[in-house]
């Protein structure tokens, strides 16, 4: 046996190749986490030339790799400053969506965090329908975005990936969404976005998401607005155990959300916990120090 047979298969073009054209669903996608580097460094660009960024200061912190928590959340600062107007966000929608469809994503929850902006004539039912402008602005794949019944599990059974369209077969994404509430906001404003999902279930969104930094904001503060969320049948995910916050994560477990994301902070009793409410655990478990 020679050296090549003992060491660990590397991973070849073809296997990538392989990996990108098998049908994926992707349940953990933030909106403005999925923005192209391009689309920003062009945003960033054009920013600084209105002299409101200055761009050499901005261009290392969208490029760069490894990233602590504490740098992730100050560049979704910079981010939003860069991507909060509707025309914006109606593009980066369209590019996500298409950069998933292009990885053969069939199926894209993707959550975003509705926004008000004053200074840019936004509330947070403007934003979403900026996001919807988006979805509809997809020319590259067939998007399915709008629930034909209110129950997601049984419609989303057995749903055809490919249509025929003039005799040559088209790409499909169904894509559904998740309002998310920031650790930053308020009661009430957590409660807008909860009533914002509700009149919003027609046009695919289908649940609510608990983000944003995990050091900030009381768990206590959203309860009401998820407890509503939850008793009006919405589904709940929650970004849970982000960081060593056992008396949150705890509640966050007896809330019987229907996902949670991260976990990488659990200890041996949250574990129990999570394994014997079946909940499921949806994207990264990445731990930042
Ligand atoms: C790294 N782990 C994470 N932990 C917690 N929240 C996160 C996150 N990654 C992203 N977000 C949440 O998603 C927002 C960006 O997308 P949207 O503006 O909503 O589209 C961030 O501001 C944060 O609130």
């Amino acid at each position: 046996m020679n050296a090549a047979e003992h060491s660990p298969r590397r991973n070849t073009v073809a296997d990538m190749e392989e990996l990108v054209s098998m049908p994926k669903v992707e349940l953990h996608a933030h909106l403005n986490g999925s923005v192209r580097d391009s689309t920003l460094l062009e945003l960033a660009r054009v920013l600084g030339d209105e002299g409101i960024i200055v761009f050499s200061d901005v261009e290392h912190v969208i490029m760069k790799d490894d990233r602590s928590l504490h740098e992730v959340f100050k560049l979704f600062d910079l981010i939003h400053i860069l991507t909060t107007d509707h025309k914006t966000v109606t593009r980066i929608t369209k590019e996500v969506v298409e950069d998933f469809a292009y990885e053969n994503v069939v199926y894209l929850e993707l959550r975003t965090t509705p926004k008000k902006n004053d200074s840019k004539g936004m509330s947070k039912r403007s934003y979403m329908e900026a996001v919807m402008e988006g979805l509809r602005a997809v020319t590259v794949v067939d998007v399915d975005f709008a629930l034909q019944t209110s129950d997601t599990r049984t419609s989303m059974k057995g749903l055809p990936i490919n249509d025929t369209c003039h005799g040559a077969r088209r790409k499909k994404i169904y894509v559904r969404l998740l309002l998310s509430i920031d650790r930053r906001e308020t009661t009430e404003a957590a409660m807008e976005t909860v009533k914002l999902a509700l009149e919003m279930r027609d046009l695919g969104v289908v649940g609510i998401d608990l983000s944003g930094n995990p050091i900030v904001g009381e768990w206590n503060t959203f309860l009401p607005a998820l407890k509503f969320a939850q008793e009006q049948g919405l589904c709940i995910t929650l970004h849970c155990g982000e960081v060593p916050n056992h008396q949150e994560i705890q509640m966050m477990l007896d809330f019987l959300p229907k996902r949670i994301g991260h976990a990488c902070c659990f200890r041996e009793e949250d574990w129990k916990k999570l394994k014997s409410s079946k909940i499921p655990v949806s994207g990264e478990r990445n731990c930042f120090s």
